[in-house]
């Protein structure tokens, strides 16, 4: 832990067994995130060579929500003393006093070990092993781990969320693939730069909670090159995707589309200094943010469009 960092729990006010409500546990989740994990766990699954039945594969899905909120949950039970001192956290369900920490490891705990079992009856081992390990990867390897401790945090700790497509392709397959990995790659380069344009208009927050992020430890000139570097290497792998399996005409349209879009925001944040940015109060950052959700969305539409267009799931539903 950096020496910055606070070190307990005590921020938060305590919580009462018995006074949470059902919008507080709900919270846990971290359901907005989560949509964007669980729709790429969807395009995994859907674009696997196998026919899933229906009904297999909502429950496969649901329980990658599940397992994904609890990972959340226990995300927040970790960090709740992080997340007092934060302006953007400090209302989450803990440090607002609502739900105890116990109450959220109970609570993330239970859905965790729910979720990977489930998966595994519904599906096969591999889907519900690398569940499991998605939900070890981001609560002990990121979470307690990295994010106190190393700016490259994200850089590592991303592969977390990358994991959800190859979990919907395992689930459909029992296997990882190719295609799998291409999946898993696109997210694991996308999540830096999603972050850090993040984290330039925010690094008043990780400041005070003593979060060594890349804004905090190597100042935020450093992280706008950063940026660019990654934005050139996820356009480079993007777009070559578009000819491999996953990829195709449509594909290769959005990817153009959304990585001129993405490059342009990136080369534009290392062009400015921070009195450019703050003059327009970090305008091209929080666009350059908001562009990284669409960016995602739209490469694994495309990706589920060129599966539908090989006959829906170069498998699809059964
Ligand atoms: C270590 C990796 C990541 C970090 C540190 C990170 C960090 C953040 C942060 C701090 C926010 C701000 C909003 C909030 O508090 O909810 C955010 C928003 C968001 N992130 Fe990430 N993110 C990561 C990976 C991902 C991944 C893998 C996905 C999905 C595939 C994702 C999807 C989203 C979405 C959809 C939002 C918008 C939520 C909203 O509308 O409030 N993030 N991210
Ligand atoms: C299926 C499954 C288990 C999916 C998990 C997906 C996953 C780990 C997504 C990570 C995205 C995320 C919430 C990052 C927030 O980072 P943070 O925790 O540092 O952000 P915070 O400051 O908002 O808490």
């Amino acid at each position: 832990m950096s020496d910055a960092s606070v070190n307990t729990a005590s921020q938060a006010p305590a919580a009462q067994t018995g006074d949470a409500g059902f919008g507080d546990f709900f919270a846990l989740l971290k359901p907005r995130v989560m949509t964007l994990v669980v729709f790429t766990a969807l395009v995994g699954l859907l674009a696997a060579p196998v026919a899933v039945h229906p009904v297999v594969g909502l429950a496969a899905i649901l329980f990658i929500a599940v397992g994904g909120g609890a990972a959340g949950a226990l995300n927040m039970w970790w960090e709740s003393d992080i997340d007092a001192v934060m302006k953007r956290t400090a209302k989450r369900p803990i440090p607002a006093g609502n739900v105890s920490r116990d109450e959220a490891f109970g609570f993330g705990m239970t859905l965790a070990v729910f979720s990977v079992v489930m998966l595994w009856l519904a599906t096969n081992a591999l889907a519900a092993a690398i569940l499991a390990f998605t939900i070890f990867f981001y609560v002990v390897i990121y979470t307690i781990g990295l994010k106190r401790w190393t700016p490259q945090n994200i850089v590592i700790g991303g592969a977390a969320g990358a994991f959800p497509p190859m979990i919907g392709w395992a689930a459909a397959t029992g296997t990882v693939s190719i295609e799998s990995v291409l999946m898993f790659a696109l997210i694991f380069m996308w999540t830096p730069p999603h972050f850090w344009a993040l984290a330039l208009f925010m690094r008043g927050d990780y400041d005070t909670a003593g979060v060594p992020m890349l804004t905090v430890t190597h100042g935020r000139k450093s992280t706008r090159l950063h940026i660019l570097v990654y934005t050139v290497l996820l356009a480079i792998m993007a777009i070559g995707a578009a000819f491999t399996g996953i990829g195709g005409p449509v594909y290769l349209g959005v990817a153009l589309v959304f990585n001129a879009l993405f490059l342009r925001d990136a080369v534009a944040i290392w062009r400015r200094d921070e009195d450019q940015a703050e003059a327009d109060n970090y305008r091209v950052e929080k666009r350059a943010f908001r562009l990284s959700l669409w960016y995602l969305f739209a490469h694994f539409t495309a990706i589920l469009a060129e599966a539908a267009l090989s006959g829906f799931g170069l498998g699809g539903w059964a």
